[in-house]
Order: structure tokens, then sequence, then C-alpha cells
């Protein structure tokens, strides 16, 4: 499905691409093991993509390569968020520059409330958004801010683990499966979010099971197969293609 690659393998580098997040050419191992085998592909400022693809095809590890985690180790390929070189740095200089992982686990703080939880967030800067502008936009984390964080149910403790990126001031917001264990009511409330947050100018690539919620709520799709990109385009296109869906999303 994809007819040509967003980069020119042979051009100078992504630097001069007009990508607000620009991933070239990245092939990422755990070990030998190699998992990301040459992806790429760009985002585009405000914009929300879903990245989408069958259990173990890969995204999640490419989520962790963007905000450059330890592991996977980044071999080859680059990566540029606002013409910074992310592929440069470690993890905590990549959260300096604008990148923000949500992972599926959400990692709310034991013995933390709600408040305590974001306030950590906001120990140093660089500061994002402000507990009032965070409260308004989750009403539910108001009313619990004095609840420890870890007792808040599976749509809540999600809320949290949002709001506490939004606590940073970011430019990418990365979601590893927010939807997941998630009753449908809760997933629509949490896009509903996810919607007011790319109103706000955040750029969202979402990585989810539930391949419908996602594709409905993003611009733009890419779909992974044993690593590699076999779609990049429109979401709406793949949720009107079932030839494709059946494809490489099983659905
Ligand atoms: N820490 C690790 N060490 C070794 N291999 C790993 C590690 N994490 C993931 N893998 C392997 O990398 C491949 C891709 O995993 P990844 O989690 O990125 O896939 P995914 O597309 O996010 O899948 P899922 O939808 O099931 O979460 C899988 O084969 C997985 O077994």
């Amino acid at each position: 499905m994809l007819d040509e690659k967003p980069f020119d393998k042979n051009a100078n580098n992504a630097a001069t691409s007009p990508a607000y997040l620009s991933v070239w050419n990245i092939e990422a191992y755990y070990g030998e093991s190699y998992i990301v085998q040459d992806v790429s592909f760009n985002v585009h400022e405000g914009e929300i993509l879903a990245l989408l693809g069958r259990n173990g095809a890969g995204k999640t590890t490419t989520l962790r390569t963007i905000a450059r985690m330890d592991s996977p180790e980044l071999r080859f390929g680059e990566v540029w968020l606002d013409h910074q070189p992310l592929h440069t740095m470690a993890s905590h200089a990549a959260a300096q520059n604008g990148i923000a992982l949500v992972p599926e686990d959400r990692r709310i703080i034991p013995g933390l409330t709600v408040e305590e939880n974001l306030k950590l967030a906001q120990i140093a800067p660089p500061i994002g958004w402000s507990l009032e502008r965070i409260y308004s936009l989750f009403p539910r984390l108001g009313e619990r801010k004095n609840q420890d964080g870890v007792t808040l149910s599976g749509g809540e403790q999600q809320m949290l683990a949002i709001a506490r990126a939004l606590a940073r001031d970011i430019k990418v917001l990365l979601l590893d499966e927010p939807y997941e264990g998630l009753a449908p009511v809760i997933v629509q409330e949490i896009a509903k979010t996810l919607n007011i947050i790319r109103d706000q100018g955040i750029t969202t690539i979402i990585v989810e099971q539930n391949a419908v919620a996602a594709l409905k709520l993003a611009d733009r799709a890419v779909i992974l197969d044993t690593g590699r990109v076999v779609y990049d385009d429109s979401a709406q296109k793949v949720l009107d293609d079932e030839k494709l869906r059946a494809e490489y999303l099983a659905i």
C-alpha cells in the first residue's frame, strides 16, 4: 500500500524536512533481535497519527525508540522533532525537548494523591499546563485530587497519566494503548479529551489495539507489519477499506 517512502534515503537528511516530527529510516534492536526495520513516517504539527498493526508488529518499540528509551537500541536512522535531533539524545533530553510517552501500564506513583502525581511532574522545568487548566479539561481529576492515584478507576488513571504528561511543556504525546481495558463510554470520553488536546496544538501518536476507535480519532494512520511500514495515508481510508483492515489489522 505504501507507494513511496516519505523520505529519500539519499537526500541530505531529515533536518530540512517540513514535517514537525520526522521518523527517518529507523532500525531498532532488542539485543540482536531486529524489531523496527527501516521505518519512516512524518507527523505534522497538531495532527493525531494512529500507529497500528497486529500484535508484535513493533508499535510499542517504535514509540520507545522515538522517546529515546534505553531499550530498544537505535542502530540506524534519525528522529527529528521541530528541527531537534532526538536520535542524538537520551530519554531525559528528548523529554526536555517535548516528547512525552504515556506507557501502557500508566505508571501512577503509589502513595501519592492525584494532585501530588501532577505536582511531581512539575518539579522541574519545562512546566506545562497549570493544575487549574488540567482540572478544567479533566473535571474528574479535580474532584478526586486528594485521592490516592492508584485507587482511581482504570479510565481515571489513564486521564491522570495523560494529565501528567500535559503538566510538562510538551510538543508530542505518545500514547501506548490508552484505551486498554476501558469501557466504550470511557473510551469516548478520553477520545473527546484527546480532540481538545489536539485543538490546543499538541501533536499525538496513538498506538491502539482498538484500531477502529483510534482510526475514528486520528487524521492519519501508519500501519506496521513485522517491523515495516505497509500503509501511510488517511485514517478514513483504512476505515473504508475492508480488505486492508482484514489483511493488516484483522478487523
Ligand atoms: N524488551 C524486549 N526484549 C526483546 N524483545 C522484545 C522486547 N519487547 C518487545 N520485544 C519483541 O519485539 C517485537 C515487537 O514488540 P512490540 O511490543 O513493539 O509490538 P507491538 O506492535 O506493540 O505489539 P502489541 O500490540 O502486542 O503490544 C515482538 O516480537 C516482541 O516479542
